[in-house]
C-alpha cells in the first residue's frame, strides 16, 4: 500500500502479484481532472491494452487491476512534440542524444511522442529515411518522421511521393538556411511546394535567409567579434522576416499549407498573423527556447555557458519572447515544438574562437511540458484546456493522427501524464536524462509536477524512475490529406476561373 508520507499519487496494486501481468494491460485512472483541449472533467480512465476504453465518472472496479488515484491532479494527453533532432548528424558533429537517450527524457518530461526530422544521405531520401529508421531502432516510445530536403531533382520528387504513400511521412522540411549545407534555392522551394501539394503532404520552412547569413558571419568576424554574441548579431530577426514573408507568399502563390518552424521573432510572427488574417493557411510553431529565454545568454563570459544558448535562428532580445507568448495565447501561433537538438560543452567547443562552428542547437525535449505549464497557466496566460491543445492536441490535428493521439477520449491510445498543481519540480544537467552535460533552464524551479506518465497504457514514469527499454519504440505512420488541405482544389478551381474571366478593357 502507499505510505502516507511518500506522496506518490496514489499510485496503488489492489491485485496480488498474480494477476500483475494482467494488471499491467489493464489500469484504471480514478477521479482524476480530465483535461483535453475542448473539455475538463472530473472523472475516471479504464485503459486496456494500451488503449482507452472508457471515460466515465465513478467507475467501479470488479477485479485486480492497477488503480491510480488521480484525485487533485490534471488527467492529460501526453506531450507530443513536433519538433527534434535525435542522432542528428550536423555541422561535422552527431547530436549527443540518441533515440534512446532524447526518448527516455521525452517520457520523464511528459511527452509521449516526438516527430523527428530525418535527413537525405547525400542528398537521397530514401537513403537517408532508412538510415533514421536504423537509428530509430532503439526507440522506447511512438515515434514520427518528417522528411528534409536539401537539393531538387526528379528522383527527390519521386521518393517523396514513395515516402508519402508507403512510408507514413506527411511532411517535408526545407532549410533556406545554413548555405552549403542542408539550405535549397528558392527555385528548389517552389518545385518543393508544388510536390507537397500533389501529395497532401505539409510543407514545412526554416525561415531564415542563408545567403544574408553568410553576409553577416563574415561581418562579425572581420570586426573581430568571434564569441557566441556574434552568432546572435550575425543573423538578425529582419533575416527570419524577410525568409518567413517569402515561404508564405511562395506557398500563396503555389495555394498548398505552410509550416513555419521554430518562429523565434515578431518580424516573422507578423508575417504569419498576416497570411492566417488573409485566409491563408499557415501554421506557426515557436518553441520553447524562444517562449521562455533572451539572447542576453549569448553574452555570459563563460563560453561553454553561453554556447549551450546557440541555436538557429537565434534566442531573441527580450521582447520578441513576450510577444510570442502572447500571440501563443490568443491562438495566432498554434503548438510548441522544442527544436531538441544537444551537443555537449566538448562538441560546443569546436566553435571557440569562430562562432560559426559552434553546432547549433540547444535541449527540450524533456523540460517543455513544465516549462510550458509554470510560464502560461501558472501566469494565467492560458487555461488546462489551451495547454492541452498547444502541447498536444493542435500536433496530432496537423499531422493528421487525430484523435489517436492527443485526446482523452474511448478509442484513442492510453497516452497520459498526471501532472500535480502544487508540486514542483527543478531543472539540472545533474539530474535530467538528456545525454548532455548541460542544460540551457539550468536551476529552474518550476511549479506543476507531471509525476507520472503512461505511454501506451504502461506506466513507464512514477516516483522519479523511469521504466523504459530500448526497442520498446514504435513508429507511427502519418497520413496525408490533412484538415490544412480541404478545399483547396475550390480555391485553385476558383482562381483558374478568374484567370478565364473576360477583362473588361476601358477604350
Ligand atoms: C539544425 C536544426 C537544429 N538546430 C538549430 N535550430 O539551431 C534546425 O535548424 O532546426
Ligand atoms: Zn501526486
Ligand atoms: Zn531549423
Ligand atoms: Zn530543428
Amino acid at each position: 500500500l502507499v505510505r502516507a508520507q511518500d506522496h506518490v499519487c496514489g499510485v496503488t496494486k489492489n491485485s496480488c502479484s498474480a494477476s500483475d501481468s494482467l494488471s499491467s494491460t489493464r489500469l484504471l485512472i480514478k477521479g482524476g481532472t480530465i483535461v483535453n483541449a475542448d473539455r475538463q472533467e472530473i472523472a475516471d480512465v479504464y485503459i486496456e491494452d494500451g488503449i482507452i476504453k472508457a471515460v466515465e465518472p465513478n467507475m467501479k472496479v470488479f477485479d485486480e487491476i492497477r488503480v491510480i488515484d488521480a484525485a487533485g491532479h490534471y488527467v492529460m494527453p501526453g506531450g507530443i512534440d513536433p519538433h527534434t533532432h535525435l542522432a542528428m548528424p550536423f555541422m561535422g558533429q552527431v547530436t549527443s542524444d540518441d533515440f534512446f537517450s532524447g526518448q527516455a527524457a521525452a517520457l520523464a518530461g511528459g511527452t509521449t511522442m516526438h516527430i523527428d526530422f530525418a535527413l537525405p544521405s547525400d542528398g537521397d531520401l530514401l537513403a537517408g529515411y532508412k538510415q533514421y529508421q536504423e537509428k530509430a531502432s532503439k526507440a522506447c516510445m511512438d515515434y514520427g518522421f518528417h522528411m528534409a530536403v536539401t537539393k531538387w531533382n526528379d528522383r527527390v520528387a519521386s521518393d517523396m511521393e514513395m515516402l508519402v504513400k508507403d512510408e507514413g511521412i506527411n511532411s517535408f522540411k526545407f532549410f533556406m538556411a545554413y548555405k552549403g549545407a542542408l539550405m535549397v534555392t528558392d527555385e528548389e522551394l517552389l518545385q518543393g511546394l508544388k510536390k507537397c501539394k500533389e501529395l497532401g503532404a505539409l510543407a514545412q520552412v526554416h525561415a531564415e535567409n542563408g545567403d544574408a547569413v553568410v553576409e553577416g558571419q563574415t561581418r562579425m568576424i572581420e570586426m573581430g567579434i568571434t564569441g557566441p554574441e556574434g552568432h546572435c548579431l550575425s543573423r538578425p530577426s529582419i533575416l527570419e522576416g524577410e525568409a518567413t514573408s517569402r515561404a508564405i507568399r511562395l506557398a500563396s502563390f503555389v495555394n498548398t499549407p505552410l509550416y513555419v518552424v521554430h518562429v523565434m521573432s515578431i518580424e516573422a510572427l507578423e508575417e504569419i498573423i498576416r497570411a492566417r488574417q488573409s485566409g491563408q493557411r499557415v501554421i506557426g510553431e515557436p518553441v520553447v527556447s524562444g517562449l521562455a529565454l533572451d539572447d542576453s545568454v549569448l553574452w555570459d563570459p563563460d563560453f561553454d555557458v553561453a554556447a549551450k544558448y546557440v541555436m538557429s535562428p537565434p534566442i531573441r532580445p527580450a521582447g520578441h519572447n513576450m510577444a510570442l507568448r502572447a500571440a501563443l495565447s490568443t491562438g495566432l501561433l498554434q503548438l510548441v515544438g522544442t527544436d531538441h537538438c544537444t551537443f555537449n560543452s566538448t562538441q560546443k567547443a569546436a566553435g571557440k574562437g569562430d562562432f560559426r562552428k559552434i553546432p547549433n542547437g540547444v535541449n527540450g525535449i524533456e523540460e517543455r511540458m513544465h516549462i510550458l505549464w509554470d510560464l502560461m497557466v501558472n501566469s494565467g496566460k492560458i487555461t488546462p484546456m489551451d495547454y492541452v491543445r498547444i502541447t498536444s492536441t493542435a500536433c496530432a490535428q496537423i499531422f493528421n493522427i487525430y484523435p489517436r493521439k492527443g485526446a482523452i477520449i474511448p478509442g484513442a491510445d492510453a497516452d497520459i501524464i498526471l501532472l500535480n498543481p502544487n508540486a514542483t519540480s527543478t531543472i539540472s544537467s545533474k539530474t535530467h536524462h538528456s545525454n548532455v552535460d548541460t542544460n540551457i533552464y539550468e536551476g529552474w524551479t518550476l511549479k506543476g509536477k507531471i509525476e507520472v506518465t503512461i505511454s501506451r497504457g504502461r506506466v513507464v514514469w512514477e516516483n522519479g524512475v523511469l521504466n523504459v527499454f530500448p526497442g520498446s519504440g514504435r513508429y507511427i505512420h502519418l497520413p496525408p490529406y490533412s484538415y490544412l488541405f480541404d478545399g483547396l482544389d475550390k480555391i485553385d478551381s476558383a482562381y483558374l476561373s478568374s484567370l478565364k474571366a473576360p477583362r473588361h478593357y476601358s477604350k
